[in-house]
């Protein structure tokens, strides 16, 4: 049902499937990303590492700047459902308050040892993700002018976030936890998403009309490069585009045996904070409308995480 694209190719050969991944699904597959299966399962047992190790460890590094651990029952993605029954640590190059690249030695040892793996990959889903806004832009066929000053805002700072997630399973779990969600409805606050998943672990689903889709498992289909990318599109897209691209809600549903644990590692892919939201001059979509609220791509991040740690 999703469209499976390969960002290596021309755009020409893949605006027509881009588009409809845009205003139809608002996700996709990305081929063509160059990451090896080898690294994206030393990300999984680096952050299946992590998370085995002792709750009070873990518990030394709070979020705090979106950057950090975040425990069971800290997050609620959907107000109407409980809190998220989930783990997570995030790591980001940028302290989101004062805008300074974070010293890496705060984070936990299991990490500080393997900078250089966590380095790698950041930069390659950076590079993944540069190359689709670009596919994007030109597919929405913005003069080359408007290109040129739009493609820099993912480059020097930004809050691009990679995040390792973990979903345990519940039988063992004795709290009181919904029944059915691991991480509530939401849609995601910067301007890609990118998501990594292991086989036999699925669970994300995207809501499409009023009705919640499954996303597959994709396995690599050549020994050059590792599964396909899931990637979704976020808030600052649709903002720019006067919601002609979707920012699609979706959420993360316990399998129906309650035994088997989710892990996923995800690249929140953000711009640099003062990047206008303004529409973009597109044929392809409506000028701005007047009631258009006016806010940097920081402002509107930063309600949302405020909107998620209530
Ligand atoms: O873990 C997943 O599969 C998706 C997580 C997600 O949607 C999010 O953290 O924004
Ligand atoms: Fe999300």
């Amino acid at each position: 049902m999703l469209q499976i694209i390969d960002i290596s190719k021309p755009t020409e050969e893949i605006k027509s499937n881009l588009f409809k991944a845009c205003t139809e699904q608002g996700f996709l597959f990305v081929k063509g990303h160059g990451i090896s299966q080898e690294h994206i399962d030393s990300m999984f047992s680096l952050s299946k590492d992590f998370f085995n190790v002792d709750q009070s460890i873990k518990d030394q590094y709070p979020i705090k700047n979106n950057v950090g651990y975040t425990s069971f029952k800290q997050e609620q993605l959907d107000s109407r459902k409980t809190k998220d029954y989930k783990e997570a640590y995030n790591i980001g190059p940028v302290n989101l308050q004062d805008g300074k690249i974070d010293n890496f030695s705060v984070h936990p040892t299991t990490f500080v040892e393997n900078k250089h793996l966590i380095d790698i990959t950041t930069e390659s889903l950076t590079n993944v993700s540069k190359k689709l806004f670009e596919h994007i832009l030109k597919t929405f066929e913005l003069e080359q002018s408007e290109i040129d000053q739009l493609k820099p805002c993912l480059s020097g700072n930004n809050n691009t976030m990679l995040r390792m997630l973990r979903y345990p399973q519940l039988r063992d779990v004795r709290e009181d936890v919904d029944d059915e969600v691991r991480a509530g409805a939401h849609t995601d606050y910067g301007l890609l998403t990118l998501l990594f998943q292991k086989e036999g672990q699925q669970g994300l689903q995207l809501n499409i009309d009023d009705e919640w889709l499954d996303i597959d498992y994709l396995p690599p289909d050549n020994s050059s490069e590792g599964a396909p990318l899931v990637v979704n599109f976020g808030d600052l897209l649709q903002f720019w585009t006067n919601g002609v691209i979707k920012s699609t809600v979706h959420r993360v549903l316990v399998p129906e045996s309650r035994q088997r644990d989710r892990y996923s590692i995800v690249c929140f892919v953000h711009p640099e904070n003062n990047t206008s939201l303004n529409g973009w001059n597109s044929p392809k979509i409506p000028s701005d409308p007047n009631d258009k609220p006016r806010v940097s791509a920081h402002e509107h991040l930063l309600m949302r995480l405020q909107q998620t740690y209530l």
